[in-house]
């Protein structure tokens, strides 16, 4: 029987001793790696916050008093210790445990957004409205000093020393993101600007600071954490950490710690299989190869330079490369500033971290037509991360920018030659957007017609499928089951999706039916997009847009999320079939005659 056996809510934790408590540490380390091992996830940051967890468990009373957990990837401790131990083995799955903190999972779970930086913000809000109410709960954020690199914090932090509402901030300086954590202020949290590091900075914001403590003192952080708790008024309490204490493989990674892994060896932190070639190897390599003839060209990331694949074009080009920390908003309108100064940035963000920048894109860009690429990796279904991870808004919420070009490749080679022709485009700002997802095998075109590629047509085939970038491959294999049903299909790739080539108009113009495949909301996606342009050049074909539902999807495998969603190839077929259906009676596809086709074009 261990220790952890019979920890199934903090109070569990309350009687155990010093040497106990030290016990209980290396089992739910143990516990982490094995679990995350077999199901991918968060390891580094987990195994770097198990004792800072364990004291924040036995110092506050959760969830009357609320612990919010900024991004929410290290959060798998206080799973194991408030009662989810065994939903452990279902990690990230559909319908399994959350690889962040869920509502729906745990009273103890407030927060669920796993965008960072915004722990300090709801902190305050929270505090201020038990503040209001004279209510007696303690209010807890704690942050790594990667998401402290963000605005958001330090917009909250600016608050905090006036609010009414007392937040104790718990800073886990482990001194990295996924690399080390750079700029200004992890100089001054690692010393590296002389003097003591914390004090002077949080004091002169109006916060009390305690610290540096160790953060695997569990006694340290305990007595910190009382007195914070204590104090009348806010309090950072620095802890320093180390991400993926208590594992080699974990300690010694490079890289990022294994900050997060898919399916990996424990004894060396390999992953288990051959990860396989993916968009962002192609990304990557293309990248750098522009890099050598285009000396203009300068990559941006906000702290994420290996997961985004720019890791290469750093090595390769260092003076040209730039990492602002986890700051999306600054990354653009600084790319905004590079281009005003005459280079060519490439932005290279996960799809669902621009959202935090549109205004950026908008009028700091493409206000004045900025020659900026931005590279959005992880579009569309991502996958095990959940709702705030699914790159699925990018093309709606983009779709009103003036002037924004957008590419979708559909493979290697037209993501190599999209991305060149983005970088060559100099009179405003381009985006190519993909998946995270092994990069598909070639798909030919059959020719080109005014810069729309042709991968299947037909004699006289009634129906149109526009595929989106990856949704390429499937939409092939639909063709091949409509024409099984006896529904012949042209399927075009458009490359540049917005804005809507015209040639895309003309070949509609030739269909009864437009069918579009996305893998983002359909709502405001590329679809509607088509429906209106061939609204506009008084194209009658109906357009029928396939895509993802405006709602928030849980996590899962991306494959089966998409098939749930209807972007399989079967469910892709089953949609056209239906949509036949719908035509009123004469303009059946599978019997398109002109008379059916006059009648439809009125
Ligand atoms: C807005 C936003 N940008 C980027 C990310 C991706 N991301 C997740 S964790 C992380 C690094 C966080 O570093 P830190 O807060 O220090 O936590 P640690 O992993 O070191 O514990 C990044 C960049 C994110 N979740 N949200
Ligand atoms: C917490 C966070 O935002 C990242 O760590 C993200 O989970 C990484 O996703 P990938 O594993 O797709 O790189
Ligand atoms: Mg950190």
């Amino acid at each position: 029987m261990s220790l952890l056996d019979d920890v199934n809510e903090p109070a569990d934790l309350d009687r155990l001793t010093g040497d106990q408590l030290r016990l209980l540490a290396t089992e739910i380390r143990a516990f982490l790696v094995d679990a995350v091992c077999r199901r991918g996830g968060h390891l580094g940051p987990n195994l770097g916050v198990v004792e800072l967890t364990l004291a924040l468990h036995r110092v506050f009373r959760s969830p009357r008093d609320r612990i919010i957990f900024d991004t929410g990837h290290q959060s798998y401790v206080h799973k194991l210790v408030t009662g989810r131990r065994d939903r452990f083995t279902g990690l990230r799955g559909r319908g399994g445990l959350s690889g962040y903190p869920r509502r729906a999972e745990s009273p103890h779970d407030l927060v669920e957004n796993s965008h960072a930086s915004t722990a300090l913000s709801y902190a305050e809000g929270l505090a201020r409205a038990y503040a209001l109410d004279r209510t007696e709960r303690a209010v807890v954020a704690v942050i790594g000093d990667g998401a402290l690199t963000g605005g958001l914090a330090w917009e909250a932090l600016n608050n905090l020393a006036t609010s009414p509402g007392r937040v104790v901030v718990v800073l886990n300086d482990n001194g990295r993101s996924y690399a080390p954590t750079v700029g200004g202020l992890a100089d001054h949290l690692g010393g590296r600007h002389g003097g003591e590091a914390g004090p002077g900075l949080f004091e002169s914001l109006g916060l009390s600071y305690l610290g540096p403590i160790d953060g695997h003192d569990v006694h340290q952080v305990e007595a910190a954490l009382q007195k914070a708790r204590a104090a009348d008024q806010s309090v950072v309490v620095h802890c320093v950490t180390r991400k993926g204490y208590g594992h080699r493989p974990s300690e010694t990674d490079e890289a990022d710690r294994l900050h997060s892994v898919g399916v990996i060896d424990p004894l060396t932190g390999r992953p288990a299989s051959m990860p396989g070639r993916t968009w962002t190897d192609a990304l990557s390599d293309e990248l750098v190869a522009i890099g050598a003839s285009d000396p203009d060209v300068v990559a941006v990331s906000a702290a994420m330079l290996g997961p985004t694949g720019l890791a290469a074009f750093g090595e390769r080009y260092p003076d040209r490369t730039v990492d602002v920390g986890i700051a999306e908003q600054h990354a653009v309108t600084s790319a905004a500033g590079l281009a005003f100064g005459g280079k060519h940035p490439v932005v290279a963000i996960y799809a669902t971290f621009l959202n935090r920048a549109v205004d950026q894109v908008l009028l700091d860009v493409a206000l004045h037509r900025l020659p900026v690429t931005l590279v959005l990796d992880r579009a569309g279904i991502t996958g095990p991360d959940g709702p705030s991870h699914h790159g699925m808004w990018d093309l709606a919420l983009l779709g009103a920018v003036p002037g924004l070009r957008v590419a979708a490749p559909r493979d290697e080679t037209t993501l190599r030659e999209e991305l060149r022709e983005a970088v060559a485009h100099q009179d405003g700002p381009t985006l190519l957007r993909f998946p995270k997802a092994r990069v598909d095998d070639e798909i030919p075109a059959l020719y080109r017609s005014g810069g729309v590629d042709v991968l299947r047509t037909a004699t006289a085939a009634p129906v149109l499928l526009v595929a989106v970038g990856a949704m390429a491959a499937s939409t092939l294999r639909a063709a091949d089951l409509l024409a099984e049903a006896g529904v012949e299909c042209t399927v075009v790739d458009p490359r540049w999706v917005r804005p809507v080539n015209p040639a895309l108009t003309a070949l509609a113009d030739e269909h009864a039916l437009v069918v579009t495949v996305e893998d983002g909301i359909r709502d405001g996606g590329i679809g509607s997009s088509v429906a209106l342009a061939l609204a506009d050049a008084g194209v009658g074909a109906p357009v029928r847009a396939l895509g993802l539902p405006t709602s928030f999807i849980p996590h899962g495998e991306r494959a089966g999320l998409l098939a749930e969603h209807g972007l399989d190839p079967s469910g892709i077929c089953a949609a056209v079939l239906h949509q036949i259906s719908t035509l009123p009676a004469g303009l059946d596809p599978r019997d398109r005659s002109q008379s059916s086709l006059t009648a439809l074009h009125g």
